[in-house]
């Protein structure tokens, strides 16, 4: 049977009015089954007693008991919640009021599991929240925060579903309740994006998030700013009827005070405690007002005057223990009512705790009498609690019904459709997904690795006479104009300009025109055929004049290096030439070393392939860290995570999710990057592509990982992307993908072991140029090492998770 609203607040009056007066006798039940159930409530004993019986506080829809809660360090906590108690009965609409920073939020998200207590307990609907079983986080409760907490980028309809799943709705259900609450809270339609609507439309779609799965708790954190008069009527009306049925409550928080004139029961919460609990009713028949707004008018004024602290309370205040009432820093409040809206102003000046009366025992409004509004308070360490220690508030339930649910098909389904749709909507972010890596590999495979050409030389040859620049010899056995005949063989990658005197050739390569002087001079040709007829015998001035002097610009190691090994190996192809067509064995010319085919790779190996593995790891790893570093704290900001764990979302879930969305974009990165590479590049493969794959897909997993430790331990957007941007060299340059870790010393090499692409890239590499199978230890630890990596990461991430989820 639904009762009307006065004889709810009724209700709730008298189950304050027995608490401190001690009455035996309790006021008549009412007949119906929540009745015997008040009835229970009411036959046992005072509120000191009372709170001590768990099953009284799981009557409750929620019971509050000493609870404190401080912000910041141990050091220099910000006590925002200081020893409150509340109660709030079941099937009523529990209206919290108070100054703007009185902690109303903060007590709330405790209330919805959002944050915990440092000590203190609360009961939630016959549970603690937080407990496994007890339905809250979860869907037991709506959940209406003060910030708008929806992602801009979905429509209402999507909002809609992403909730209505995750609280296990069926879609045909979701889709009912949608055109249901379209029309009740007047919103425009379902197609419409949530960031093109109106401050006051995406506050209704917030609201019907909240009403969304017809909850037993519905906790409300100002659902009418912004909302005009009439609909906020209609909002109100609606609250009352899901209350009449005794199954529903509601705790609203308003700062217009005359709506709160519907509550069946207001708490007026002050410097994180709250003063009193009572019916709207009997507030303005024991302060003879005719609004609300003139209660708290008269309250105010009376707690001004009465907190004006002497020099000894001011003394006592600073003295006082902490936690206790009079330890409060509380301020003067001013109050302006304004168009029915509740404006305080703070003078941050300490004064006396407005309620805290002689007996240390009771806690209550001074100026009032009335044993109704008296709370009684056992004192901060009545418990054995000390505000500031943090207690397990939170014993598991013993009402375990689904504790072995770790998820529903739901919410993977609602989760992982966001993070698709977060993608897809942002043609940004699906270009750099798939057109980065490719245009990485393109780029790498063209600029890295080959050999530089048209590299200058300035040659002056007092050998032979330059008729233009060209410079004859013949090709049979002749030993005439051997210079030109060497030159001839040192044609890779060089240029040949011819100077008249070796001034002016050094002058060149002084001038950055050439990259090296070669020198021939006048008796060049036959001192070389004297010394190769007169072996030993030959004197030094016939070995000297033999020989060419060259001078090179060594300033770039690698194009210094390179001319070094082609004057030299011309050299050495020349004379293998000579020797031949004058009908000698070619190898005379030869140094005395046989440089067999390699076992692994070619004679002439490429850097291209020495990097390539490392190139390919590091751009899957960091493409993913770059997409996944920033995907929490995205959602944490816009508050979407928070409301999705107040819906019951665990942090394994949320993990899970992205885990799944970023796999099967790994998967097309990895085919893109592997498939440039290997066919069209043609990047040497001479392993099991499958294990090159698979490593491949593991790197980026553990780059997606480490990202998900940067976006949970970064508060901000840009922390995470100068975290992400700064761990990149480092890693590139220790772990072995462009140096070998042997030329580091030993002290990087240690550290080079500990980072998580070194073993990989190693383990790549070996597939690839060596093509080793997985059974070789330095294949396999670049997999056992990459997994390892992997594990620690998502440890990691759900405990920094947890921890600031608490
Ligand atoms: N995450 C936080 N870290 C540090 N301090 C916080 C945090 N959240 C709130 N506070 C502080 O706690 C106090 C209570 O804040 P809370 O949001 O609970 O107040 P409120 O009563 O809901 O205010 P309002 O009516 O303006 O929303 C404020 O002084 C606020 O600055």
């Amino acid at each position: 049977m639904a009762n009307p609203p006065e004889l709810r607040t009724e209700r709730v009056k008298q189950m304050f009015s027995w608490t401190t007066a001690g009455e035996t006798s309790p006021p008549s039940p009412m007949g119906d089954a929540k009745e015997s159930k008040m009835s229970q409530i009411q036959f046992s004993p005072p509120f000191e007693k009372q709170e001590n019986s768990v099953w009284q506080k799981r009557q409750q829809a929620v019971c509050v008991r000493h609870a404190f809660k401080h912000y910041g360090s141990k050091k220099r906590p910000n006590h925002v919640l200081s020893n409150l108690n509340m109660t709030v009965a079941k099937g009523t609409i529990y209206g919290l009021l108070g100054a703007s920073g009185c902690g109303k939020t903060t007590l709330l998200s405790c209330i919805v599991g959002r944050r915990k207590l440092n000590s203190g307990e609360i009961w939630v609907l016959g549970g603690k929240p937080g407990t496994k079983g007890s339905g809250v986080p979860g869907k037991r409760v709506g959940y209406m925060p003060q910030e708008i907490a929806l992602y801009g980028e979905f429509t209402i309809r999507e909002t809609m579903m992403y909730f209505g799943w995750i609280f296990g709705m069926e879609t045909r259900e979701i889709v009912e309740r949608l055109r249901f609450l379209l029309d009740f809270l007047d919103l425009p339609s379902e197609n419409r994006m949530v960031k093109n609507l109106s401050g006051g439309q995406q506050r209704r779609v917030s609201f019907a998030v909240a009403l969304m799965h017809d909850p037993e708790l519905l906790i409300l954190d100002e659902p009418t700013v912004g909302v005009d008069p009439l609909l906020r009527q209609s909002i109100w009306t609606h609250l009352v009827r899901i209350t009449s049925s005794g199954d529903k409550t509601v705790i609203i928080t308003t700062h217009y005070i005359e709506e709160a004139r519907q509550a069946h029961c207001i708490g007026l919460m002050r410097s994180g405690r709250l003063l009193a609990e009572e019916s709207p009713q009997a507030l303005l028949q024991m302060y003879s007002c005719i609004s609300l707004e003139d209660v708290f008018l008269k309250l105010s004024r009376k707690q001004g005057s009465e907190t004006q602290p002497t020099p000894q309370q001011s003394n006592q205040l600073t003295t006082a223990p902490h936690g206790s009432a009079n330890g409060q820093a509380n301020q003067v409040v001013e109050l302006n009512v304004t168009g029915g809206a509740l404006g305080l102003n703070k003078m941050s000046k300490r004064e006396e705790a407005p309620y805290a009366a002689e007996d240390a025992q009771v806690v209550g409004l001074v100026f009032h009498q009335s044993k109704e509004v008296l709370i009684v308070d056992h004192g901060a360490g009545s418990n054995g609690d000390i505000p500031g220690k943090v207690t397990d508030v939170t014993p598991e339930c013993e009402d375990c019904g689904d504790c072995l649910n770790f998820t529903s098909r739901g919410k993977i389904k609602a989760l992982i459709q966001k993070n698709f749709l977060r993608m897809w909507r942002n043609i940004g972010v699906m270009l750099f997904i798939f057109v980065l890596p490719v245009m990485q590999v393109i780029l790498f495979c063209l600029a890295i690795g080959r050999d530089p050409s048209g590299l200058r030389l300035a040659i002056v040859n007092d050998d032979v006479r330059i008729l233009d620049g060209l410079c004859p010899y013949n090709a049979s056995c002749s030993m005439k104009n051997l210079s030109c005949r060497y030159l001839d063989h040192l044609d890779n990658h060089t240029v040949k300009e011819y100077y008249a005197n070796l001034t002016d050739a050094l002058k060149a390569v002084e001038d950055g025109e050439a990259w090296g002087a070669l020198y021939f001079n006048e008796n060049y040709t036959d001192s070389l055929v004297a010394r190769l007829a007169l072996a030993d015998t030959a004197d030094n001035e016939t070995i000297t004049s033999s020989e060419v002097q060259v001078w090179l610009d060594m300033s770039n190691q690698q194009i210094g290096l390179m001319l070094n090994r082609d004057i030299q190996f011309s050299y050495r192809d020349f004379a293998k030439d000579l020797l031949e067509t004058c009908h000698y064995n070619p190898k005379l010319g030869d140094i005395p070393i046989d440089f067999m085919d390699p076992i692994y790779g070619n004679k002439n190996p490429s850097f291209t392939d020495f990097v390539a593995p490392g190139v390919i790891l590091t751009i899957v790893f960091f493409l993913a860290v770059a997409l996944t570093s920033s995907a929490l704290i995205v959602e944490r900001m816009e508050g979407l995570l928070d409301r999705s764990w107040v819906a019951g979302v665990s942090p394994g879930e949320i993990l899970f999710s992205h885990v799944v969305t970023q796999f099967v974009v790994m998967c097309g990165q990895t085919a893109l990057v592997l498939i440039f590479m290997i066919l069209v590049f043609e990047v040497k493969n001479n392993g099991n592509i499958m294990f090159v794959i698979m490593l491949t897909l593991l790197q980026g997993l553990c780059g997606m990982c480490f990202g998900f430790v940067i976006s949970a331990a970064c508060e901000l957007e840009r922390n995470a992307i100068q975290l992400a941007l700064g761990s990149f060299y480092p890693t590139l340059l220790l772990s072995g993908v462009i140096w070998p870790i042997e030329g580091m010393p030993w002290v990087l090499r240690y550290v080079s072991l500990c980072l998580p692409l070194t073993l990989a890239t190693n383990s790549l590499r070996s597939i690839l140029t060596r093509g080793w199978p997985i059974t070789d230890p330095e294949v396999y630890m670049g997999f056992v090492s990459t997994l390892a990596w992997i594990a620690l990461f998502l440890v990691v991430t759900l405990t920094i998770l947890r921890f600031k989820r608490n």
